[in-house]
C-alpha cells in the first residue's frame, strides 16, 4: 500500500507564544517496497513529519492517505503504521524474544507460530543469539536491533524509522543499514526513514527527500540529487561535502564539487589562490584555498600542497552548475 502526504501543515505555539511553522505544505509519496529517507537539518521537520504519518501529532492541513484510505483523523493505534524511534524503547521487565514477539501475542497469533517467527526475524537482524536477554543487558546497537525486530515482525501498512541508527557505531551502522533494506524489500511496504546523516540517506534511499524550514526542497534519487541539485541549499546538504558556491557575473552562482576540484601549479587553472588549510581526510585530503572566495578541495594525499603555497584551482565545465543568485534556484 502505498503513502501519501498531500499539503501538510503543522504549526506549534512554543513556549512564550511565538508560532513555529514544522510543517509547510508538504507533498510525498512513497510508493510499496520503497524506501525514501528524509534528511534535513535540525529542526527542518523531519520529525514532526514522521509524527503525523504515524499519527502521534494532528494536522493543523492536508491529509495522509495510506493506500486508498485517508488517515488524517484515524487514531494512531488504528493506522497499521510500525514506528521504531531514536531510542529503541524496550519492556525493561520482559526478555528480548518476547519484547519482539508482544505485538503478535497481543493480536491473538499462537505461541508456537509467534516463537517461529520470533527466531527468523531475529536471525535476519542478527540477534538470534540474544533472545534469552533481558533488554538491561543488551547495548545500544542490540537494544536497536530488538526494536527493529519487533516492527518487523509483522508486516505494517507502512513502516517509519526516527534516526534508529544514531546510537550505533560506524561498523554496525554500515552493517544495519544493508539489513534495513533487506528486511524492508521482504517486507514490501513503504518505508519512510529520517536521518540527519546525508550520507547514510545517499547510500540507502531509493529516493531522499531534503527538508528544511518545513519544507520538501526536492526528492528524487540519490544520483538526480547529486548530480542536479535543485537548489543551492540541496547542494550544500547533499554530497560528501558541501558545494563550493561562487558569485558570478550576471547573477549566477557558480557551484562545483569539492571533489571535481583539481588543483596545479600556480596560474593553471580558472582562479589562483593561497593554500590555508590542509586537513586529512581518511584516504584523501581536503584542502582550503584561498582565491576570491575561499574554495574547498578534496585531493589524493600524494598531490597535496602546503599551507600558504600559491596554485591554480580549475574543473571541468560538465562539473559546474548554475544556480540564479537570488533565488538559488538550478538554471
Ligand atoms: N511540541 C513542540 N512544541 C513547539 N515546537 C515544536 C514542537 N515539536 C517540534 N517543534 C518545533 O518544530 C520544528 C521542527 O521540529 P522537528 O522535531 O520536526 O525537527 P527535526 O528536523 O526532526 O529536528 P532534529 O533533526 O533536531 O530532530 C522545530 O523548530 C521545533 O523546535
Amino acid at each position: 500500500m502505498s503513502l501519501r502526504v498531500e499539503a501538510a501543515r503543522k504549526g506549534f505555539r512554543a513556549y512564550g507564544g511565538a508560532h513555529v511553522v514544522a510543517l509547510d505544505g508538504i507533498d510525498l509519496e512513497a510508493a510499496d517496497g520503497e524506501l525514501l529517507v528524509i534528511v534535513g537539518p535540525s529542526g527542518s521537520g523531519k520529525s514532526t513529519l514522521l509524527r503525523a504519518i504515524a499519527g502521534l501529532e494532528t494536522l493543523d492541513e492536508g491529509r495522509v492517505v495510506i493506500g486508498e484510505r485517508d488517515v488524517t483523523d484515524v487514531p494512531a493505534a488504528r493506522r497499521d503504521v510500525a514506528m521504531v524511534f531514536q531510542e529503541a524503547a524496550l519492556f525493561p521487565h520482559l526478555g528480548v524474544a518476547a519484547n519482539i514477539g508482544i505485538g503478535e501475542r497481543a493480536r491473538g497469533a499462537k505461541r508456537r507460530d509467534v516463537e517461529a517467527r520470533v527466531r527468523e526475524v531475529a536471525r535476519s537482524l542478527d540477534v538470534e543469539h540474544l533472545l534469552q536477554r533481558m533488554p538491561g543487558e543488551l547495548s545500544g546497537g542490540e537494544r536497536q536491533r530488538v526494536a527493529l525486530a519487533r516492527v518487523m515482525i509483522r508486516v505494517p501498512a507502512v513502516c517509519l524509522l526516527d534516526e534508529p541508527l544514531a546510537s550505533v557505531d560506524a561498523e554496525l551502522r554500515l552493517r544495519m543499514r544493508g539489513e534495513i533494506r533487506a528486511v524492508q524489500r521482504s517486507l514490501g511496504v513503504p518505508m519512510v526513514h529520517v536521518t540527519h546523516d546525508q550520507l547514510e540517506a545517499m547510500a540507502m534511499g531509493d529516493r531522499v527527500a531534503v527538508m528544511d524550514h518545513g519544507r520538501v526542497l526536492q526528492c528524487d534519487t540519490p544520483a538526480a540529487l547529486y548530480e542536479q541539485p535543485a537548489t543551492t541549499a540541496v547542494a550544500r546538504i547533499v554530497g560528501p561535502l558541501p558545494m563550493n558556491l561562487l558569485p558570478a557575473a550576471d547573477g549566477v552562482v557558480v557551484g562545483v564539487r569539492p571533489e571535481r576540484v583539481r588543483v596545479g601549479k600556480d596560474g593553471d587553472g580558472k582562479r589562483t589562490g593561497t593554500v590555508t588549510a590542509v586537513e586529512p581526510a581518511g584516504e584523501e585530503c581536503l584542502i582550503r584555498v584561498q582565491a576570491d572566495e575561499e574554495l574547498l578541495v578534496r585531493m589524493p594525499w600524494g598531490e597535496v600542497p602546503k599551507v600558504g603555497e600559491q596554485v591554480g584551482v580549475a574543473w571541468r565545465a560538465e562539473d559546474e552548475h548554475h544556480f540564479d543568485a537570488v533565488t538559488g534556484r538550478r538554471r
